[in-house]
């Protein structure tokens, strides 16, 4: 029996920090009983390497690279964390492929990361840097570094996340205009944030200041492009607090150099660290070394975050903030949980019945189920029929991953027709020709049953040694397979038969006290009548 996450004794866990996190925020973990924290920052890549060998756990910021050669390298690792938003500096392909979680914290840092963005504009805007350099140089210089009002400058912002919404709220309060393009912004949303909403194009043109807030992926890397630059207004002003990337740095230089654009505040770069580069050569460009999240606040946040969520995974609990896989609410989680260890049992109930592979699984989900999130209880599912063949590496991370590498098919199908039961859910699996389904339910106070194999109705506890037998209903059929039983000294729990029609195609679902031995089956498939018996362990 599972719960979402492998339980794993928090006992002896090895947490690897490979980046500087805050003291008060590892107050979680130090308090975990019986957990060994190594704190190893600034290690070489090769250190990295060594040191993540028998870690059980890795928590990281930006500077650690966690690369699939990271990962293989990793025996025992389960949880990787990221005490912040970016996940771009982990393989999350293959950390899923090995069935390793990652789980960040996506709002501890949100209001440092606005707070730096609104600094770094308004230092933009008013030479603020560039002044108190020059100062320091013992220069009085104040003809040089007249600066432009935030006031009634349009401020484009793309990416209206969690950072990107706060950023445009503070940035009405410095009675600037607001245009936001995301994916996701409705225009119920924007008038309800009292934001105007536009296409990337129509947000880069219609900006004095473009200040960028999307994830790096592959779908925005270099979004902000020389072709987005010719779009611009003529002494645009440009921030990145996202990430380097998004913008393309040389065809930043050159519109700067070209006088297209009039400034640009970055806190990310391309390649981290950034030093040397010939756009802090440029006195338009101020820079600070990724210092969004760099506050006392934010930290401590982020790293409480991480850390409860290794503690939660270690004891077997639903972690908050997962990465590479569905994270649902609490309220969801409270309504479907109970199903899990359910959907595990119908997937590898049925993972006995067909002799092919398999190319199909289609799940359904009727009754109360209908109305949640059903995507963990589709991953448990998965991981009970996976887990016949690919063993224990199986997990709720990588059911699904898995399932499609091997080219299975997976559907979910919910309805609110449940046949009488509250809720029901029904695993089908296609196998080459072959067809099979297990139905199953939770019975109050009674725990989980098989309520349907195939056509037949039966009332079966999935748990222990099962034999399912199909057989042709004929008078003494049940008597010899129990005599045969008897004499292999086989004692039977609980046993149902099940049947089409009176002489027609029946199962027996037999629970027996210890394992039937495959010599065993040989023995009952000489029984006339019985074409089929399969032993299903769970
Ligand atoms: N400089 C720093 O220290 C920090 C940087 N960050 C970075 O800031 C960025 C934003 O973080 P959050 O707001 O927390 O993330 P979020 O996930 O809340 O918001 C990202 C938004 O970008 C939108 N988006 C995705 N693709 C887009 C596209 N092609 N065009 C326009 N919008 C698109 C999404 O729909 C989403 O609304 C991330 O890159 C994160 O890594 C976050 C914290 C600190
Ligand atoms: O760890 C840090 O300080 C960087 C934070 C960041 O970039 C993020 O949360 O995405």
């Amino acid at each position: 029996m599972n719960t979402t996450i492998e339980k794993t004794a928090l006992k002896n866990a090895v947490i690897l920090i490979s980046d500087p996190l805050s003291e008060e925020g590892l107050q979680p973990l130090r308090e975990a009983e019986g957990v060994e924290l190594k704190i190893r920052t600034g290690m070489t890549p090769e250190e990295l390497l060594a040191a993540v060998k028998d870690a059980d756990a890795l928590l990281v910021r930006s500077q650690t690279q966690v690369t699939r050669e990271v990962i293989e390298a990793a025996d025992n690792l389960k949880i990787i964390g990221r005490a912040g938003v970016g996940v771009d500096n982990i393989d999350l392909e293959a950390a899923t492929e090995r069935g390793i979680i990652v789980v960040n914290a996506p709002d501890g840092n949100t209001n440092s990361a606005a707070e730096h963005t609104i600094a770094m504009m308004t230092a933009l805007a008013r030479n603020i840097p560039q002044a108190f350099v020059s100062l320091k140089e013992g220069k009085w210089d104040r003809k040089k570094f007249v600066g432009v009002e935030l006031k009634e400058k349009t401020l484009g912002i793309v990416g209206l996340g969690r950072i990107g919404a706060e950023v445009a709220r503070r940035a009405k309060g410095q009675r600037m205009s607001v245009i936001a393009y995301d994916p996701f912004l409705t225009e119920e949303r924007a008038k309800e944030m009292g934001i105007a909403v536009g296409t990337l194009d129509e947000v880069v043109a219609a900006a004095d200041f473009i200040t960028v807030h999307t994830p790096l992926m592959k779908e925005t890397r270099h979004l902000i492009n020389a072709d987005r630059f010719a779009k611009m207004k003529d002494g645009v002003r440009i921030i990145n607090c996202a990430r380097g990337g998004i913008i393309n740095e040389d065809d930043l230089y050159d519109a700067i150099e070209s006088g297209k654009v009039a400034g640009a505040a970055l806190d990310v770069f391309e390649t981290e660290p950034f030093v040397g580069h010939r756009l802090l050569d440029l006195p338009q460009v101020i820079a600070t070394p990724h210092l969004g999240a760099s506050t006392i606040e934010a930290q401590e946040s982020v790293a409480i975050d991480v850390g409860r969520d290794v503690v939660r995974f270690f004891g077997g609990n639903p972690v908050r903030n997962p990465v590479n896989m569905p994270s649902v609410s609490r309220e969801v989680l409270a309504k479907i949980g109970p199903f899990f260890d359910l959907a595990e049992d119908l997937g590898a109930f049925i993972s006995h019945l067909a002799d092919k592979p398999l190319t199909e699984v289609n799940i359904r989900y009727a009754g109360d189920l209908a109305e949640f999130d059903v995507r963990p209880l589709t991953r448990n599912a998965l991981k009970g029929i996976l887990k016949r063949n690919l063993g224990t590496h199986v997990n709720d991370v990588n059911a699904k991953f898995l399932a499609d590498s091997i080219g299975i098919g997976v559907s979910e199908h919910k309805t609110t027709q449940s046949k009488g039961f509250q809720h029901l859910i029904t695993v089908e699996v296609k196998a080459g020709d072959e067809t099979h389904s297990v139905s199953g339910t939770l019975l109050n106070g009674l725990g989980e049953r098989i309520v349907k194999v195939d056509d037949y109705v039966v009332d079966v506890v999935p748990a222990g040694h099962l034999l399912l037998i199909k057989h042709k209903d004929q008078p003494g059929a049940i008597g010899r397979v129990g005599t045969l039983l008897a004499e292999e000294n086989i004692n039977i729990a609980t046993m149902q038969v099940g049947r089409s029609a009176a002489g027609g195609d029946a199962i027996m679902m037999i629970t027996v006290d210890n394992e039937v031995k495959p010599e065993e089956v040989s023995r009952l498939l000489e029984i006339e009548d019985i074409h089929a018996v399969r032993t299903i362990d769970l």
